[in-house]
């Protein structure tokens, strides 16, 4: 059996069903696949077929390793040399097809395989997007590409490293007769071209029918059809079902399956040994498309699964682990995709004008609007409250401003980076560093618009070091809030998200203005409770910013100001004693912790 040959035998999926607490059912395992075998060969165009729910996607993603949790059973693959293709197609919105078709190569061809640089990529670029019909569309973004456009360019980013095996889920959804069978015409050419080619299709039509090297009926996750289209019909006559003259083959066994599914689908998975044995045609070699005649061979044996796979000693197992873990996957190494995957996202953010523009403005909007409404208070010793309000002002701006837009635009990134993954374009780490130093630049630009037109409007004194600091704390809250915004995003759908982010926000906000008269008398535990949350953490650090580092007593033009020493008020609000150092510690810490969650729900999903 040939490497580029997808075999398996016996494949279970079960899946836990989740408990119904309204109903008080029990959870229990579901078989999505009841242990089924078979073949896709290569130069072969092979469809999964079946009714809603048969078990096709299943089967793709079992075989794909796209799942591998609840998957038991034998599967030959090599995954090194295979891509897998989603239904839906995301891409980056933003940059054009040719810049994708770059990245790709960029991060999944070897430098040093490519002797003159750029110009050898363009050269396969060109070739696979005239081979695509998407020439024409190079400069076009994917917004504006139609649904088959977007599917060829999902065939195309993946061509760039000439795939053995590619899987394709649904890959006709959404698309016109025209089109579907002009797609599955482009895949039976490439499969040709000696790759193996498996996609799933839910009914296809009788133009698309014929085009098919082989077909894999499921029903209810077992197989019923494994083999030649060209002899289903025959098959069908042979167990004393005629299907009518003008009726599409595949309609009419899946409406057998729908309607007698408890005599056809035993029957039918009986015949087939549920997958290890195929219906071929007589004479393989005849052009012929009236066959009447097949025969039942044997697909798959146990023992062609056990030759392929010698057995080896425990000991050369794990060095053969131990290898794997130090040689990478990637075509790239870890640098290398970082500076790919920098170049990349930064071009994306300046290149999202609109945002670019919403932020500048509500970041400049904002900070004048606080500025004016403090508007020379800093200095005036009357007015203690205000200057609490304006500290917790600038710390909840910072927090409100960076945790909503992960939450709300991250889940979206989030499956075009599990599809980029899953192909081995590059691996999390250098994916997820790129991702936070991108960033970085233009937040802490944002932060400083902010910043400067708060500091001077309220009139803090002009001293560098206090300027530095203050900007440092804003800066320090808002990379906090992001990262929690960012964990979130990557945990939760939007949904959910929008409910969660508010949320968890409440606890934190209330604990940022609790306490500050009587902070020594707060029990253990709301103490921690006090030092958890990253809001309070930053309005105590700005508040010592304003009032610490010896600040000269403030004007008073009153009798009497109680609070025009700003050792006063400090006391008063019970941190005189308070570190400066040590609270932006702990924010400096929490914000590790939130990107560390970040990771490592990143890593779950990707993993799972
Ligand atoms: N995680 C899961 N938990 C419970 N049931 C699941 C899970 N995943 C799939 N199923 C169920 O398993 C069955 C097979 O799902 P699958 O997506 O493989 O079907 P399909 O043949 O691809 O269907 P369609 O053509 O409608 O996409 C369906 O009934 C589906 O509801």
């Amino acid at each position: 059996m040939t490497t580029k040959t997808v075999s398996f035998e016996d494949v279970l999926y079960e899946v836990q069903s989740k408990r119904n607490f309204t109903s008080n059912t029990k959870s229990s395992k579901i078989q999505l696949l009841r242990g089924v075998s078979g073949v896709f060969r290569h130069g072969q165009l092979s469809v999964i077929m079946g009714p809603s729910g048969a078990g096709k996607s299943s089967l793709l993603n079992a075989l794909s390793g796209y799942r591998t949790e609840g998957v038991n059973g034998t599967i030959l693959i090599n995954r090194k040399t295979s891509c897998y293709i989603q239904q839906e197609d995301h891409h980056h919105t933003l940059i054009t097809v040719y810049e994708m078709m770059m990245m790709a190569c960029r991060l999944k061809l070897k430098h040093s395989s490519i002797e003159n640089g750029f110009d050898d990529y363009r050269a396969r670029i060109d070739e696979i997007l005239a081979g695509l019909n998407l020439t024409h569309r190079k400069e076009s973004t994917s917004k504006t590409l139609s649904g088959g456009e977007r599917k060829r360019l999902s065939i195309a980013l993946e061509l760039v490293t000439n795939p053995q095996i590619m899987f394709l889920d649904e890959p006709t959804s959404g698309l016109d007769e025209v089109t579907a069978s002009a797609c599955i015409r482009l895949l039976r050419d490439l499969a040709h071209k000696d790759r193996t080619i498996i996609c799933t299709i839910h009914q296809p039509s009788a133009a698309m029918f014929d085009l098919f090297d082989n077909i894999y009926l499921l029903a209810q996750g077992q197989c019923v059809y494994s083999g030649s289209p060209k002899v289903l019909i025959p098959f069908l006559l042979s167990r004393n079902y005629t299907c009518p003259k003008y009726n599409n083959p595949a309609d009419y066994i899946i409406e057998l399956c729908d309607l007698e599914p408890d005599s056809v689908i035993p029957q039918f998975s009986e015949c087939f040994s549920n997958g290890k044995q195929q219906c071929l045609p007589v004479n393989t070699i005849t052009n012929d498309t009236a066959i009447s005649q097949f025969q039942m061979k044997q697909s798959i044996n146990s023992l062609q699964l056990d030759t392929s796979r010698p057995k080896e000693s425990t000991l050369i197992q794990k060095m053969k682990l131990l290898t794997k873990f130090f040689k990478s996957e990637y075509a790239l190494s870890s640098l290398q995709q970082f500076s790919v995957l920098f170049q990349m996202m930064t071009t994306k953010i300046l290149r999202n004008r609109i945002v670019l523009w919403i932020q500048f403005l509500h970041h400049l909007g904002c900070g004048l609007c606080i500025g004016l409404i403090f508007f020379n208070v800093a200095n005036d010793g009357t007015r203690m409250f205000d200057h609490l309000k304006f500290c917790m002002g600038c710390v909840f701006f910072s927090v409100y401003t960076q945790i909503m837009v992960p939450i709300l635009s991250y889940p979206q990134e989030l499956r075009i980076v599990k599809k980029e993954c899953f192909n081995r374009w590059y691996g999390l780490t250098p994916y997820y560093l790129a991702l936070t130093f991108s960033r970085m630049p233009l937040q802490i630009l944002f932060n400083m618009i902010f910043t400067c037109c708060v500091y001077f409007l309220s009139g803090l004194p002009l001293e560098p070091e206090r300027f530095l600091m203050f900007s440092l704390v804003s800066v320090i809250v808002s990379f906090v809030a992001e990262g929690l915004g960012l964990a979130i995003g990557a945990t939760f759908n939007v949904t959910n998200g929008c409910a969660i982010g508010p949320a968890l926000m409440a606890p934190f906000l209330g604990l940022a203005i609790y306490g500050f008269d009587f902070a020594a008398d707060v029990p253990m535990l709301m103490y921690a409770a006090m030092k958890f949350s990253f809001i309070r953490g930053g309005v105590v650090s700005l508040v010592l910013t304003v009032f610490g580092f010896n600040r000269p007593k403030l004007d008073c033009k009153e009798i009497y100001c109680h609070f025009d020493d700003p050792k006063v008020l400090l006391r008063y609000l019970r941190i005189e004693n308070v570190s400066l150092f040590k609270e932006v510690s702990i924010l400096v810490g929490l914000m590790f912790l939130f990107r560390v969650l970040f990771y490592l729900s990143l890593r779950k999903r990707f993993y799972k």
